[in-house]
């Protein structure tokens, strides 16, 4: 009679680990589960904090917070080809495994000499899209046929207008990634706000018994929200990029100087961005920066529907986005765009209830 003695490489081995710390790494979804099932066993409790890795402070802070509350966080590190459209990204999307897996490495230690965690980084979850789409990945087009989840219509606006894909691809993601690791927490950033919008409802509607926690917008020193594309923008758009968040900002004002409609408090953003382009127009071409603006919005907190007058009692959601178009280079220039597209740079501020 055959015996079942053998063990696979992986077993002989143990767990597979990043260099030099406990954080596990799996890569297969029966993997995570019995991984799960010891901390539902021992009532841990386990947080996930989805990314499309090339993390930056942003996604660590989120990390931070998740440890502070949580027993084991799970990190998830998958770039979802189902929320990039046809004509996007998705190929240029930056990949940078040792850099982010360095990075948890350390900020693992930190979260250990820091005696103010509930836990740390337990493991990182790094699924291959065969196993994130058993079925076979149904395709990126809008008329593509598969198992979809779809918030609407908060999916359709803003972001979904311009992405028609987008809200799709990340709420049938997080449904799996919320399936699979069974969090107790969840935790997201606000610089994608109507993401957190749409996994709320898909929370809510679906009954999954989570909490999800919003971060706040990590920003580099002249304002501009950290990004994993902004490593494309190049020195020259670099330093233009935070027109989108200063003309929000200008829209703010406005509303804290006891401006309420949507034409008074839009009207300054707008200005803002129209100054803002007329000035690289005075540049020659191999010196200016040029952008687009997709969308400048005055949103309601809840279902991100444009605002004609801000219930002070309820606030509201200033947010854009915009396309730093690609550069004219001067010879020798390095444009830093790695040969994609534009470069798309979203932001938001949340106006608080005034009364
Ligand atoms: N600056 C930031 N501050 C706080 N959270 C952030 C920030 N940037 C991203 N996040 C959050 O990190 C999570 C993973 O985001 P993602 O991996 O797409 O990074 P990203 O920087 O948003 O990348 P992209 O350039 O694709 O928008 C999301 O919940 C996102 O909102
Ligand atoms: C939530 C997410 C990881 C789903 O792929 C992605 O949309 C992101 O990084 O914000
Ligand atoms: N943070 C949003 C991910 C995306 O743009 O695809």
């Amino acid at each position: 009679m055959a015996t079942r003695c053998s063990t696979s490489p992986s077993r002989a081995n143990g767990p597979e680990k990043l260099p030099s710390s406990s954080i596990r790494v799996l890569r297969t979804v029966s993997n995570l589960r019995r991984w799960r099932r010891q901390h539902l066993l021992d009532q841990r409790s386990v947080a996930l904090v989805p990314t499309m890795g090339a993390l930056h402070e942003g996604h660590l802070s989120l990390i931070r917070a998740a440890a502070r509350e949580n027993h084991h966080v799970v990190v998830s590190i998958y770039v979802n080809p189902a929320q990039f459209g046809v004509n996007e990204d998705l190929s240029s999307y930056p990949r940078t495994w040792d850099t982010d897996t360095a990075a948890l490495v350390k900020l693992d230690r930190e979260l250990a000499d820091d005696g103010h965690n509930l836990g740390r980084i337990s493991a990182v979850f790094a699924p291959s899209t065969d196993e994130m789409y058993p079925a076979g990945f149904p395709g990126q087009e809008p008329a593509s046929k598969g198992s979809f989840v779809t918030i609407t219509p908060v999916g359709e606006l803003l972001e979904g207008k311009s992405r028609p894909t987008f809200f799709r691809g990340v709420a049938t993601v997080c449904m799996k990634l919320f399936n699979i690791v069974q969090p107790e927490r969840v935790y997201f950033g606000q610089k994608d706000v109507q993401q957190t919008v749409v996994i709320r409802r898909l929370v809510r509607d679906f009954m999954l018994p989570i909490e999800v926690v919003v971060g706040p917008t990590t920003r580099a020193a002249d304002g501009l929200a950290l990004s994993s594309r902004n490593v494309y923008l190049g020195d020259r758009r670099r330093a233009v990029a935070p027109v989108l968040y200063n003309a929000l900002r200008a829209a703010e004002e406005v509303y804290k100087g006891g401006a309420r409609d949507r034409e008074t408090v839009l009207g300054a953003a707008q200005r803002f961005v129209k100054d803002a382009l007329a000035e690289q127009m005075l540049l020659v071409p191999g010196k200016r920066v040029l952008f687009e603006i997709d969308y400048i919005s005055l949103a309601d907190p809840e279902t991100m529907e444009e605002l004609e007058v801000v219930d002070p009692a309820k606030g509201g959601i200033l947010s854009g986005a915009l396309k730093m178009l690609v550069l004219e280079a001067l010879d020798a220039e390095d444009r830093g765009d790695n040969g994609g597209p534009g470069v798309r740079l979203i932001d938001n501020i949340i106006l608080q209830p005034a009364e």
